[in-house]
């Protein structure tokens, strides 16, 4: 949405290649996690570098209203001078310097008015001060990352670009450092620009999303909005899912049942480890988890149903139907059979009532 204020982060940029075009324009926010995604080979990393300064794009960015490139004005700031700490796949760290030394070689690099986040605060907030004295090749793939990510937040970034962090972890790894990479997000007013081609992760983590194909900007909004929205191919096929930000009310522990809180109602999720009240609960409903009926469903196994109203219905391939619901702000997806869809009349207005078969915590 063009509101006529300018977001934190603009950027026009166009770079072809021989069998290849970027050409985007896009306006980030100043907080949160913007997670680029798309397919392989839509551009995704070429983005990145390119808002870097790492790849030699046609076009203008600016960052917090300071111009790091506009061709028009032949203005360009090299990547040294811009304000950003990017973070490979591969941790990308000195390996004759121990942990401590790579760090201090990203704090020299910030002039002393700018510093803002602390040697110690980066230190801690990836949990690697047991690792300081230590050489690279002595560390753990995931220990590497949360150093190279402690390297570059020492330099008190404007914005934080990472490529796929993950990508070279495996599933334990990745279990590892994702609560280090929400921390950062949580405690820092560091936006962070995050490539990724896991929903998973985009779901968990990222707020924004800007969606690519083939080097164009598909859509760009909230992730929530932008899951649910039958236009887009994140809301077809046997993956779509949506997001519910929830908040804990209270736990039975006998049946270890938490009751959720959300903007739309309340649910109710097994959860082995109660959590406090107030605790907030990221969930992912998946589509085909959610049926629909007319009627409240009366002596139900199924927890969770909740009034909602159908916004819009869309064929999803042969024979089903994606249902976009809203309650509350909340916005939730139902795929169904097109015989479904046509038995119960559905239609963008009515009141009908969702019921959610299974919900993925994801914190
Ligand atoms: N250095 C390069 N020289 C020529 N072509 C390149 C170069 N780097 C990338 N490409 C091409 O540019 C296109 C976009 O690549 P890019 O790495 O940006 O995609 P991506 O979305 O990040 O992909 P992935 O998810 O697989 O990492 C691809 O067609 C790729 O083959």
């Amino acid at each position: 949405m063009n509101t006529g204020i300018p977001s934190f982060i603009e950027a026009r940029l166009k770079l072809v290649r021989a069998d290849f075009a970027l050409d985007v324009d896009l306006q980030l926010p100043g907080q949160g996690v913007t997670a680029l995604f798309g397919p392989s080979g839509c551009g995704k990393t070429s983005c990145l570098r390119s808002l870097a300064g790492l790849e030699r794009a046609q076009g203008r960015v600016t960052v917090n209203q300071t111009v790091w490139q506009d061709d028009a004005r032949k203005q360009w700031l090299p990547t040294h001078r811009r304000a950003l700490g990017y973070v490979f796949q591969e941790a990308s760290l000195f390996p004759h310097l121990s942990v401590q030394r790579n760090i201090d070689y990203g704090l020299r690099r910030t002039p002393v008015e700018r510093r803002k986040v602390s040697q110690q605060r980066a230190v801690d907030l990836l949990g690697i001060g047991h690792l300081l004295d230590r050489m690279p090749a002595t560390l753990s793939g995931g220990e590497r990352q949360r150093v190279a990510m402690a390297r570059a937040l020492a330099t008190s970034p404007e914005v934080l670009l990472m490529d796929e962090p993950l990508a070279a972890l495996d599933a334990q790894r990745k279990a590892e450092v994702l609560p280090y990479l929400e921390q950062l997000q949580r405690q820092l007013q560091i936006p962070v620009i995050y490539v990724s081609h896991s929903m998973d992760e985009v779901a968990r983590l990222a707020q924004h999303m800007v969606l690519l194909r083939a080097g164009q900007v598909v859509a760009q909004g909230p992730v929530t909005e932008l899951l649910s929205s039958l236009d887009l191919p994140l809301a077809q096929g046997d993956l779509a899912s949506s997001m519910v930000q929830a908040s804990v009310q209270s736990h039975d522990a006998a049946d270890h049942l938490s009751t959720l809180v959300f903007d739309g109602g309340r649910l109710q999720l097994v959860m082995a480890h109660a959590r406090a009240a107030g605790s907030p609960v990221q969930l992912r409903v998946q589509a085909r988890d959610v049926s629909l009926s007319l009627t409240r469903p009366e002596g139900s196994s199924i927890l969770n149903i909740l009034p909602v109203q159908v916004l819009d219905l869309r064929e999803d391939g042969p024979g089903q139907a994606m249902v976009s619901l809203q309650t509350g702000s909340t916005r939730l997806l139902a795929r169904i059979t097109q015989h479904s869809a046509r038995v119960l009349q559905l239609r963008p207005g009515m009141q009908v009532f969702a019921q959610i078969k299974g919900m993925a915590l994801l914190d």
